[in-house]
């Protein structure tokens, strides 16, 4: 039996050489969960201008703890004009401070009297200098670094973006990715079943993680188990994508022709690795293109698109928090032990005041995609190893 690899190596092989793909401008509001190319620096301060945090008055700090005038009224979006030394002003939220004003305090506190040519208000005495006033620049400083290149533009940055009135950004290209489904079983779920077939479960689940993590699938195709028709998909994802994902077909068996089509068009980087799911599965390239060979098992695949295209897609994307899913430790709600090959289990986290606990779905059969249903992460029980309930677990979180 050849001798199994380890997922570090497998990794390693696999990210060798990536290169991020090309940069392309496009609009922001089209720019969500894309990988920023270059990075951002901020052109404008956030706030523009020092302004109230709160609906109530603004002053001189000195002239606390006293009846004022109050000389002003001013609501957000409208320019103030500068305050009367020993008068408030009446400010909303998000209104502009006054120049000469420094302090506001919010109107539950403050007692005012309003007459027709005689308003006034009772600042109190015990306010410190400062309060309430969001300073011009406390987010962002034009001329800082806003967003690094590499960074998903998710929700924050997106509104980072906008804060700044920019409404175009260079990203990466997603990377292309080829899916082939391999096996004369497989049907497209909109078919009825003959005897001996099965749906094709693999793609649609494989296809909703790709678009997580940012790909792009410009090719589905069904292949069946037939050598020379292999080869020629193969060669055609080659064409047209930069990673090629196949599933099935990379075992042993005498109909699994993926391993030896990569061969007689590529190269086959490794095979075999030390892992539970996904001990068949297969790395390599085919011309420019890099290819993952995913087992047919619907949970080899899941595991096997967390562990391995994840990291793949980030390196085209050069996103560096998509190198590793983030970890962490578990008390462990089972018991088991591992041989040769690491087992990637799936577990339903629980947050406890006394800490994480991890509880595994009860058949972790490769075949059993119900284990993936409510899988928050993968707890990684290491080669060799005995792991008790109550002993701890590192978990991988599946968190795009
Ligand atoms: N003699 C040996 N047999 C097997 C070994 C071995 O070491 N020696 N390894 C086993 C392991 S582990 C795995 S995993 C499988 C992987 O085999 P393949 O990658 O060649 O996958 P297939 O045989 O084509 O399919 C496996 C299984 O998955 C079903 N399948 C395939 N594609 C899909 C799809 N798109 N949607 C849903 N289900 C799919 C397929 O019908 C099979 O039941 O090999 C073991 N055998
Ligand atoms: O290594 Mo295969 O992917 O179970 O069960």
């Amino acid at each position: 039996m050849a001798e199994l690899q380890s997922v570090e190596r497998a990794l390693e092989a696999l990210l060798k050489d990536v290169k991020a793909g090309d940069v392309e401008r496009i609009d922001c509001e089209a720019a969500a969960g894309r990988v920023l190319a270059e990075p951002v620096t901020a052109r404008l301060d956030v706030p523009p201008a020092d302004n109230s945090a709160m609906d109530g008055y603004a002053l001189r700090h000195v002239d606390a703890g006293q009846w004022l005038p109050i000389s002003q009224r001013i609501v957000a979006g409208h320019a103030p004009e500068s305050l009367t030394p020993g008068t408030c002003v009446r400010i909303f939220t998000g209104g502009e401070i006054p120049p000469g004003a420094d302090t506001v305090v919010m109107q539950e506190r403050v007692e005012a009297r309003v007459e027709a040519q005689d308003a006034q208000a009772h600042i109190p005495g015990d306010i410190t200098l400062g309060d309430n006033v969001r300073r011009r620049g406390r987010d962002v400083e034009a001329g800082t670094p806003l967003l690094e290149a590499g960074t998903r533009l998710e929700a924050a940055a997106l509104g980072h973006l906008a804060g700044q009135g920019i409404t175009q950004v260079d990203v990466y290209r997603r990377p292309r990715v080829a899916l082939l489904s391999t096996g004369d079983e497989i049907v497209d779920p909109s078919q009825s079943l003959a005897p001996g077939q099965i749906h094709n479960s693999n793609r649609p689940m494989l296809s909703r993680l790709l678009e997580r993590f940012g790909a792009e699938l410009v090719m589905r195709e069904h292949v069946p188990d037939d050598f020379a028709t292999t080869q020629r998909l193969l060669r055609e994802a080659a064409e047209r994508a930069d990673i090629i994902i196949t599933t099935g077909g990379v075992s042993v068996g005498e109909e699994d022709h993926v391993k030896h089509a990569l061969e007689s068009l590529g190269q086959l980087d490794l095979w075999q690795l030390a892992m539970r799911p996904g001990k068949p599965l297969a790395l390599g390239r085919v011309g420019e293109a890099r290819l993952v060979g995913l087992p047919g098992n619907p949970v080899s695949c899941f595991v096997g698109a967390w562990v391995y295209l994840r990291p793949l897609i980030g390196a085209f994307l050069a996103c560096p928090r998509m190198a590793t899913l983030p970890r962490l430790w578990a008390r462990a709600a089972f018991t088991t032990h591992t041989q040769a090959r690491r087992h990637y289990m799936r577990v339903r986290l629980e947050f406890t005041p006394e800490g994480v606990v991890a509880h595994a779905f009860a058949d972790q059969n490769s075949a059993v995609l119900s284990s993936c249903l409510e899988a928050d992460a993968l707890a990684v029980v290491p080669e060799h190893t005995t792991l008790n309930e109550g002993g701890r677990v590192e978990c991988l979180w599946l968190t795009d």
